[in-house]
């Protein structure tokens, strides 16, 4: 059995495909809206940034005649709001639009308070301060005394230095170039490939380390990628070895990449070390087909 979700195989029992009861592959449209429009002259929500002082009454409203209740009373009545007035004044005030991506988000149906509101907001403000010292290059990790650069790497203009800013755009440079090389072939197996191009890569990589290509794999691979990509996902024997067998005689031209963060996971060396094996049993010369990710200070 292919262990394969759209298309990406892994080695880890949890991406093995199950049974998808046919109600949650295609999932009713009911219930979900797809856009949202407003009357003419009602106030559009458009541009509000995001501020916590804005709710008006009504659920404060429901949360006094709550009062004395207890918790599963209080959830069935919370729902039971159906004063039409209201509940639009509340969608009309809490309706939050991003326009540059297209989002919309309605919280007028959730039932907090002002009160809760007022609770909330010098936490958020708090939340909202720490994520700017984070985008700022705050430590994050203490134990690795690590920034995290999300942000930068999307946007590398953005990291605190110019050093960062640097490093971020010549590693991105040499991924790609390093792709668009293998893919036209420039990079190509050994000869003891049949063909003259790699055809298969082979992650090796736990955790973070899989989940990002698995991700990238996913959302960005056109239908059909120039090359296909399995993962070795975790230390399940039988799972390695079915990813093994699967590629057959294309481990030959099968370029297997190691990704690690830290260089030192114990599951990810494993599975190097039993695709090493599997290609010495199968007489190619492992290192001509590998690719470990350099680790910086590592
Ligand atoms: O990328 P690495 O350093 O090899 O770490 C891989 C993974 O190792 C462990 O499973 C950690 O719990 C994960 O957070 C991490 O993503």
């Amino acid at each position: 059995m292919a262990s394969s979700v759209s298309g990406i195989c892994s080695s880890s029992p949890s991406l093995k495909p199950k049974a998808t009861p046919a109600a949650v592959a295609k999932p009713s449209a009911s219930g979900r809206r797809e856009t949202v429009s407003f009357p003419s002259g009602a106030r559009p929500a458009a541009d509000r940034k995001l501020s916590l002082s804005l709710a008006r009454s009504v659920a404060r409203e429901i949360s006094a005649e709550l009062g004395g209740n207890d918790g599963v009373a209080k959830k069935e009545k919370r729902g039971l709001e159906k004063d039409s007035r209201s509940l639009w004044s509340r969608y009309v005030d809490w309706l939050y639009q991003h326009k540059e991506l297209g989002l919309f988000i309605d919280v007028s149906r959730m039932g907090f308070t002002d009160e809760f509101v007022a609770e909330m907001e010098p936490r958020f403000q708090a939340a909202f301060k720490a994520m700017e010292e984070l985008e700022n290059g705050a430590i994050a990790n203490p134990d690795e005394g690590r920034m995290v650069g999300h942000y930068w790497l999307r946007k590398a203009e953005l990291a605190p230095t110019r050093f960062l800013k640097a490093q971020i755009e010549s590693t991105l440079d040499a991924v790609c170039n390093f792709a668009a090389d293998v893919v036209s072939g420039k990079i190509k197996p050994p000869p003891t490939s049949p063909v003259d191009r790699f055809t298969q890569i082979l992650s090796v990589g736990i955790g973070g380390s899989a989940l990002g290509p698995q991700f990238v794999a996913e959302a960005l691979a056109p239908d059909n990628p120039p090359l296909k990509i399995r993962f070795i996902d975790n230390t399940d024997r039988a799972g390695i070895d079915h990813q093994i067998a699967q590629l057959g005689p294309e481990l030959a031209s099968t370029l297997v990449i190691v990704i690690s963060k830290s260089g030192g996971t114990p599951e990810t060396r494993n599975g190097l070390l039993e695709v090493q094996k599997a290609f010495r049993e199968a007489g190619l010369e492992f290192a001509k087909q590998v690719l470990v990710n350099p680790i910086r200070n590592n």
